[in-house]
């Protein structure tokens, strides 16, 4: 997977691929990284990347140029690389869209800063654009690493067995369960029985159990979405049987 990103701050999402997992894995080969700094892009000497809104108000817009050669000069490399945008009145970024993300062998993300890009450029260059949630952020880069480091934990090879993404939360579109390392208590709170046991499949319904139980508890939606079925109601009906009151 190779991710092409152009932005102002580039020693920003270098940061993200430096260290743990996602270090390992730019060492391994599995994921590659390429910032484009619009700066390098500008004609004049005063590498200007933005100016003043057309129709007033506060703040500075992002120039055509030199984004759009910027962006080219990303496409050229990245071939058939699709140009993300990363914006707040872009798509929902969710598990699915992350799924889908994954598959590409090779995504251009552009960070917008300020009050964002002329939209003429959007128009003509951006393909799709994402949002990370409902809030308004300096500018794209965290969203951009949040997306990165979304689908990189995709990649094969990049978690190992120890991490498997597979157990991770959403993963089959329930919230995660609890867990439990060292010691075995707490002041007077104990890890549950069930997980001491050595029972392997003991724990798996357990675990199922609690995942069940905590996303209808926190986030129905998702249930509703999903779907259970007779088996995992059967433990549902545990689960809400033992945590009356
Ligand atoms: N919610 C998000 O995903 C997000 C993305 C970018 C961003 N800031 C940069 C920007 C500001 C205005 C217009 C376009 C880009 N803030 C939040």
């Amino acid at each position: 997977m190779r991710f092409d990103v152009i932005t102002l701050f580039p020693e920003m999402v270098h940061g993200l691929l430096g260290h743990g997992v996602m270090g390992r894995a730019v060492d391994r080969g599995l994921i590659e990284l390429v910032t484009w700094n619009p700066r390098d892009y500008s004609e004049d000497r005063h590498a200007t990347v933005d100016d003043r809104p057309y129709g007033g108000g506060p703040g500075m817009v992002m120039k055509v140029e030199p984004l759009r050669t910027t962006i080219r000069a990303a496409r050229a490399a990245a071939a058939a690389a699709p140009v993300i945008y990363l914006s707040p009145d872009g798509e929902r970024l969710d598990g699915p869209r992350v799924r889908r993300l994954a598959q590409d062998r090779r995504v251009i993300l552009l960070c917008g800063r300020y009050e964002g890009i002329d939209e003429r450029l959007i128009d003509e260059e951006v393909d799709q654009s994402l949002s990370i949630g409902d809030y308004v952020l300096s500018g794209g880069e965290l969203p951009a690493m949040v997306v990165m480091d979304a689908v990189a934990r995709l990649v094969p090879g990049v978690l190992g067995h120890a991490e498997s993404a597979s157990q991770d939360a959403f993963a089959d579109g329930l919230l995660d369960c609890p867990h439990y390392t060292r010691p075995e208590w707490i002041d007077d709170r104990r890890v549950p029985a069930v997980l001491l046991s050595g029972d392997h499949q003991a724990v798996a319904r357990w675990r199922l159990k609690q995942a069940l139980g905590r996303t209808l508890e926190k986030r129905p939606d998702l249930l509703d979405q999903r779907g259970v079925s007779d088996d995992e109601q059967a433990l549902l009906d545990e689960y809400r049987a033992g945590h009356q009151g």
